[in-house]
């Protein structure tokens, strides 16, 4: 379903604006951009990416995630995720009123480590449908390894910017490394009841995550120092990238991981099929999550100053808000 399909985003309901970065410009040096980028990853810790050319690929994500969830139920619960990745219908198995209002979200999880090592067997031990072995050279094989670059080039801009050693940041999250990073594609059904939740509050508990949308709102995030949850408008062409808690605990806080939640999509949207795109980076299973305030000084100064901010308390580091009623 194309874009243009689909009634405009509401203007009567409050938005919470993100700060625009030019992918381009970042990996080309451009020092004005990346300032944009440390500012928006250290205040709001949400912005948007564009020119990132991952744009068409996407597409091929959304299709390939639609012919996954259109298999007949009987054939693709047999894939019903054994790991924490392949095909999930949330609470699926769940009859109580709580959860059956996440009954029909369905979720297809396919593990970095199994596409990048495709066609070998799949390190997770994770068997996806037959559509999506088809879909890997063509179409999330690219996905995945272009997320992989823009992920590398962001995370040097950090890794400067936190005074870090060369390249250290890239290697704790190293592409050959085995991790939990993965593409996710997600479906919600259209005509949810209005304000239903989709997925609760909740911090992203990786390093950092990409949301590609195809129009529909239904993303929230609640403004820092206040209780007031904002929608986050979809724009054609930018990805929403945001902070998790493993970046942020590495970055000794300095690095924000923002509270949000995604509700039904807003207005006259709610009458359409809500799709997602997420690319989650996640560190490698090796590493330590620990703020690196040995090997910067930034980061020794922000745990140092947080542990005098907050002495009384028990945690010494600036740890990355905990109020989250479940973890992506
Ligand atoms: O589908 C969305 O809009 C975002 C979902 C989300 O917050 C997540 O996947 O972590
Ligand atoms: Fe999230």
């Amino acid at each position: 379903m194309s874009c243009e399909a689909l009634p405009d985003f509401p203007t009567n309901i409050a938005i919470q604006p993100l700060i625009v970065v030019d992918y381009e410009l970042i990996e080309q040096g451009h020092e004005k951009e990346t300032n944009l980028l440390w500012k928006a990853a250290t205040s709001l810790g949400f912005w948007y990416l564009k020119n990132h050319g991952l744009e068409m690929i996407v597409e091929q994500m959304f299709d390939m995630g639609e012919e996954t969830v259109s298999l007949p139920t009987e054939e693709k619960i047999n894939y019903e995720q054994r790991s924490p990745f392949g095909y999930k219908m949330i609470g699926f198995k769940a009859e109580d009123d709580v959860i059956s209002q996440f009954q029909k979200i369905e979720l297809v999880n396919l593990a970095k480590d199994d596409v990048m090592s495709w066609p070998k067997q799949v390190p997770s031990g994770c068997a996806y449908p037959p559509n999506v072995y088809e879909q890997m050279d063509s179409t999330i094989l690219p996905f995945v390894r272009r997320s992989t670059r823009i992920n590398e080039t962001i995370l040097n801009v950090f890794n400067t910017k936190l005074g870090l050693p060369k390249g250290l940041l890239n290697r704790l999250h190293s592409a050959e490394e085995p991790s939990a990073s993965e593409a996710r594609t997600i479906k919600a059904p259209k005509n949810l009841p209005a304000g239903k939740q989709v997925f609760g509050a909740h911090t992203d508990s990786g390093s950092l995550s990409y949301l590609h949308t195809r129009g529909l709102g239904g993303l929230q995030i609640l403004s820092p120092g206040t209780d007031e949850w904002r929608y986050i408008k979809p724009m054609t062409g930018h990805t929403i990238c945001n902070i998790g808690d493993a970046l942020s605990l590495l970055s000794g806080g300095i690095l924000h991981s923002n509270i949000h939640r995604v509700l039904a999509a807003p207005g006259s949207q709610v009458g359409y099929e809500r799709w997602s795109q997420v690319y989650y980076l996640r560190p490698g299973e090796s590493v330590v999550l620990r703020p690196l305030s040995d090997k910067s000084m930034l980061i020794a100064d922000a745990v140092g100053g947080s542990e005098k901010l907050e002495s009384n308390k028990a945690t010494k580091i600036k740890a990355p808000r905990t109020f989250k009623s479940m973890k992506v």
